[in-house]
């Protein structure tokens, strides 16, 4: 069975200056990388080229075995709805919509609006008594939580998050970390994790940028 991500060769360069290269893995189902690396090492670049939002320089990224340089960008978009989810480390929930609602919208984006489904992934959360509210009554880490709910709706193989914890405190980000790798595991979700902070994701496999 193909990998739900493959990654050969990959390079990257802003004019001069060299960011990465010769960065190749794979991952299958289920499996969590971390990405780790000082700030300006690359890892957002490199998530972007992941996630099909930053044109390819060398090298080629496969979903599911596909190649997808060369898509256009629009079936692109319609690929990665199903194939990734994204998390930030700002929440970019919508503010005039409830936490259900936000975790319901890429279901709208696909045609498929279940909110049973997104009850359920509140729940999984623990923001089951939330769903009703607006994100400004929402804690950080609850906004952060109803994130990576959205991110999961969908049932995406491929869970990219950069920095999701990185405006928590330690409790709130160890929470949210736990909550997000356990619902991607009962879901067969990969996921890609970039971070600054070693200890964060202390004994899970990583990949390094930007030096030693
Ligand atoms: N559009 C761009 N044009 C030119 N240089 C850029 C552009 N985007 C990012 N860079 C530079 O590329 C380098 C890597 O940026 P990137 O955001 O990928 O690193 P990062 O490891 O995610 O950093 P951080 O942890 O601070 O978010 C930085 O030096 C950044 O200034």
């Amino acid at each position: 069975m193909n990998p739900t991500l493959e990654v050969q060769g990959l390079g990257f360069s802003y004019g001069e200056i060299r960011l990465f290269e010769e960065v190749s893995f794979a991952l299958h189902p289920g499996e969590t990388r971390a990405i780790l690396g000082p700030s300006g090492s690359g890892k957002t670049t490199l998530l972007h080229l992941l996630a099909g939002l930053l044109a390819l320089q060398e090298g080629e990224v496969l979903w599911k075995g596909e190649r997808i340089r060369g898509y256009s960008e629009g079936a692109l978009a319609r690929r990665r709805l199903s194939y990734a989810g994204l998390v930030f480390q700002h929440h970019y929930l919508q503010a005039e919509l409830t936490a259900l609602e936000n975790v319901l919208l890429p279901g709208y984006l696909a045609g498929k609006v279940d909110p049973a489904w997104g009850h359920e992934l509140l729940a999984r959360v623990g923001l089951e008594g939330r769903a009703h509210l607006l994100p400004q009554a929402l804690s950080g880490g609850e906004r952060q939580r109803v994130a990576v709910a959205r991110a999961l709706y969908n049932r995406p193989q491929l869970l990219l998050a950069d920095e999701p914890t990185g405006s928590l405190d330690r409790r709130n980000a160890l929470r949210v970390l736990e909550l997000m790798l356990g619902l991607a595991a009962q879901l067969d979700t990969a996921v890609i994790l970039a971070t600054h902070d070693e200890q964060l994701v202390a004994g899970m496999e990583e990949l390094r940028l930007g030096g030693p």
